[in-house]
């Protein structure tokens, strides 16, 4: 039998990126009953304060909104349930092709509610919030939507591993990204250690989480955590994100969905597994109103 590169065999390969490949078709709203996830739920919600917003547009680009701004939007643990929630709504949104990651009032968010954090600060409600923003931080990233994170103002603790969890990242010439962990005693726990260092290299990463050291869109350029910077006062921010945005998103859902979707395998699975997937998105679009469209306009790549 074939080996893939990684020596798991081809058809067990095959199986596995296809596997991979429906599950990120298949819809999760329905919340995974595990039962430790329904302890730290209900645990969470003895936490209220603040909301997450979604408004999905007839564009196609969605805008969720971390709105806690009386603590600079940290996380309550009702917003850790209500960001799952706003997941899920955006799992089955079968238009959607975009979405804007911001904070409410000018700033990005201030990681979780450090009243909330004291209140389980022991080791196993540690462990047990920790996997639950994990997981829906990476049904976030995971989503067939190109997102971007809107960074205004500050973006610390949970609320800088929130940034990694979109594919861009725009700040604001005025704002700051810092992963304040070890200020904390703590380093990230909800998976913006494994995505940063995916983002800018271990390199930078151990400089960002061993100096905790404030990121300012100029450093965040050059080392490759932001993708462009928008100049304050110069209009509207959500405007300009939109505007950034759309030279992405323009297009047929499917297709833009697609795109995400190849990108995605290519990120997370194996080169062999990647391949398949690829194999199988393609025959997705292959022939799709968007492709028979293009050839019957005889486009030109001019
Ligand atoms: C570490 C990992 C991660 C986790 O896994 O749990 C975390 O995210 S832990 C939290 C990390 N974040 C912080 O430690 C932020 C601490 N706060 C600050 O550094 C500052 O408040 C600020 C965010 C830089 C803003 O400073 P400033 O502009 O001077 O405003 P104030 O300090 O007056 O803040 C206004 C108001 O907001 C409250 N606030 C801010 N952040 C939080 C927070 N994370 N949790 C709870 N409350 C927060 C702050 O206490 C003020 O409230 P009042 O004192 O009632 O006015």
């Amino acid at each position: 039998m074939a080996l893939c590169s990684v020596g798991r065999p081809l058809l067990q390969n095959t199986r596995h990126a296809l596997g991979w490949f429906f599950k990120q078709k298949q819809t999760f709203c329905c919340k995974v009953h595990d039962s430790q996830e329904e302890e730290i739920r209900k645990k969470l919600q003895l936490f209220p304060g603040g909301s997450i917003d979604l408004q999905k547009q007839e564009s196609g680009i969605a805008v969720m909104t971390v709105n806690n701004p009386a603590r600079m939007n940290a996380f309550s643990g009702t917003m850790m349930t209500e960001l799952e929630e706003r997941v899920c709504e955006l799992e089955t949104w079968t238009e959607g092709k975009g979405l804007i990651v911001r904070g409410a009032a000018g700033t990005f968010c201030s990681g979780s509610d450090l009243n909330a954090v004291r209140a389980i600060s022991n080791p196993q409600d540690g462990m047990k919030m920790c996997m639950f923003m994990q997981k829906t931080l990476t049904r976030l990233l995971r989503l067939p939507l190109i997102s971007v994170a809107l960074v205004e103002g500050k973006a610390l603790g949970g609320g800088a591993e929130l940034t990694t969890a979109c594919d861009f990242r725009l700040m604001t010439s005025d704002a700051m990204i810092q992963f304040v962990h070890k200020h904390m005693g703590l380093v990230p726990g909800w998976g913006g250690a494994a995505r940063l260092v995916r983002i800018v290299g271990s390199q930078n990463a151990l400089k960002l989480l061993a100096g905790s050291k404030k990121v300012d869109p100029d450093f965040g350029k050059q080392i490759g955590l932001v993708d462009d910077v928008l100049t304050v006062g110069e209009g509207n921010t959500l405007v300009d994100t939109e505007r950034w945005l759309s030279q992405f998103t323009k297009g047929s859902a499917p297709v833009i969905r697609a795109v995400k979707k190849v990108v995605l395998s290519g990120r997370e699975l194996s080169l062999d597994e990647a391949l398949t997937t690829e194999r199988h998105v393609f025959g997705t679009v292959w022939g799709g109103p968007a492709n028979l469209e293009a050839l019957a306009l005889k486009t030109k790549h001019k």
